[in-house]
């Protein structure tokens, strides 16, 4: 679908918006809800694409799933209670869906095959199969890709150094740890979001994670008992707002109960590191940090990002790339190879889609190299989100920043996380 871009925003952003729950809390909801005994309700369940892939599939596993709007009771089943699918489990456009549950099914007593679209079956999936089969999983690849066949079986715990900085990886691990005779012990690379760590405690789980969040200890776990989760606004969605108010001058907007766990707020400090004027009204519910933040308009100064800093804005990157793009400096971002591996290379999307608008952004194998002092002249007025949602929504604030009709080719792509992002954000400039 192409989508005729709404450009030139004179007045800014204004007024106060509730963004959809939190995709990353709404997938574990769906899933370890499933494995609970009892019903967990869960509240601001996010109802994008790659959500209902995953409640799609637990339905297709036995599960009995009532959802109505954003309310969802997911009727568990049990750890052993799952039952084989008779077709193949979709997982559509997800990473998260696909490998969380390679972890989760590679315990089970029955045979699954997953699949995906084609952006899904590009995406590496050995980073789970490999670590997963030094726990006795046995899961068959396509040379690495989707479709993939788990033969799921007794697992055994093991000690496991991950080889990537990656929360999905993390949590398919945590999830055969809970399924496997002993404790198994998970190293991470740099510390990841912990939802499912967070989530796994609430409902009774045997784990325990290190001070310094490196190490994450998972027992065998043979009851997880239902709860009420609250889903918390998704701080990857507050995003897109919070940089255009930045970056849209007159600009005053508040979002509500954005979730502000430590692992995903990254875009916080990058906003005020840049300049940024940000106020954050933090509480905690129900373990995770929650709060409503302020921004204003303001005037941008480059950064320099490294690799420590990535996994807790991982997401997040391409909208600072746009920031970068309007700083009054040059702008490094290294360690972030893993964007090459998102739903499309990211790192080479938005090289050429920004490039399109004639902002400076050059790109690097780990990230980029942005001068923002470089006047922006539109040679191309076609963008195209190559399917990617994070990418369609970047260039829908990027079309702010210029006085030309713009055209977004495949804008449809923004049903991935955030169906409703147009119209919030056309909700934002016209109060
Ligand atoms: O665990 C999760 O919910 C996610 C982890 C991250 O992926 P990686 O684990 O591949 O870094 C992130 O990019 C993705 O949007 C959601
Ligand atoms: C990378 C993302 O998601 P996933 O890996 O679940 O497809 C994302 O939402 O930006």
């Amino acid at each position: 679908m192409d989508k005729q871009l709404q450009i030139n925003a004179q007045h800014g952003l204004h007024g106060q918006l509730s963004v959809p729950g939190d995709k990353s809390i709404s997938h574990r909801a769906i899933m370890i809800g499933s494995l609970a005994t009892g019903e967990t309700h869960v509240h601001h369940f996010l109802t994008s694409a790659d959500c209902l892939a995953t409640l799609q599939a637990f339905k297709n596993l036995g599960v009995q799933i009532d959802r109505q709007g954003d309310e969802v009771v997911v009727h568990g089943v049990g750890m052993h209670g799952l039952k084989r699918p008779e077709h193949a489990l979709q997982m559509a456009n997800s990473g998260t869906t696909t490998r969380l549950m390679m972890g989760l099914l590679a315990g089970q007593a029955f045979e699954s095959r997953l699949i995906g679209d084609d952006s899904l079956s590009k995406r590496p999936m050995r980073r789970v199969a490999d670590p997963l089969a030094e726990m006795g999983a046995s899961i068959e690849t396509t040379e690495g890709h989707l479709p993939a066949v788990v033969h799921g079986q007794t697992l055994k715990a093991a000690d496991i150094q991950l080889k990537v900085a990656s929360a999905q990886v993390k949590s398919a691990l945590i999830f055969a740890g809970l399924q496997a005779p002993g404790h198994t012990v998970i190293h991470e690379l740099l510390p990841t979001r912990d939802h499912s760590e967070n989530m796994l405690k609430a409902f009774g789980a045997d784990l325990t994670v290190s001070s310094d969040k490196m190490t994450i200890t998972v027992g065998q776990t043979d009851q997880l008992n239902a709860q009420t989760v609250q889903v918390p606004g998704d701080m990857s969605s507050a995003a897109f707002f919070m940089v255009a108010a930045t970056f849209l001058k007159g600009s005053d907007i508040t979002l509500t109960n954005v979730g502000l766990n430590p692992s995903r707020r990254g875009l916080l400090d990058v906003l005020v590191q840049m300049g940024g004027h940000v106020e954050v009204n933090e509480t905690v519910s129900a373990g995770e940090a929650v709060g409503d933040i302020r921004v204003q308009s303001a005037d941008l100064h480059p950064i320099a990002l490294t690799a420590e800093q990535i996994p807790a804005i991982i997401d997040e990157l391409p909208l600072v790339a746009l920031l970068a793009a309007k700083a009054d400096g040059i702008s490094t971002i290294h360690g972030a190879e893993e964007l090459r591996v998102k739903e499309t290379d990211r790192i080479a999307c938005v090289e050429r889609e920004l490039g399109k608008l004639g902002a400076n952004v050059k790109a690097l194998p780990d990230g980029f190299v942005i001068d923002g002092r470089t006047p922006w002249q539109v040679n191309d007025t076609v963008l195209d989100s190559h399917g990617d949602h994070r990418i369609g929504m970047m260039l829908g604030l990027a079309a702010l920043l210029v006085d030309q009709p713009l055209t977004l080719h495949r804008a449809d792509a923004v049903g991935v996380s955030y169906p409703e992002f147009f119209d919030d954000l056309n909700t934002l400039l016209e109060a």
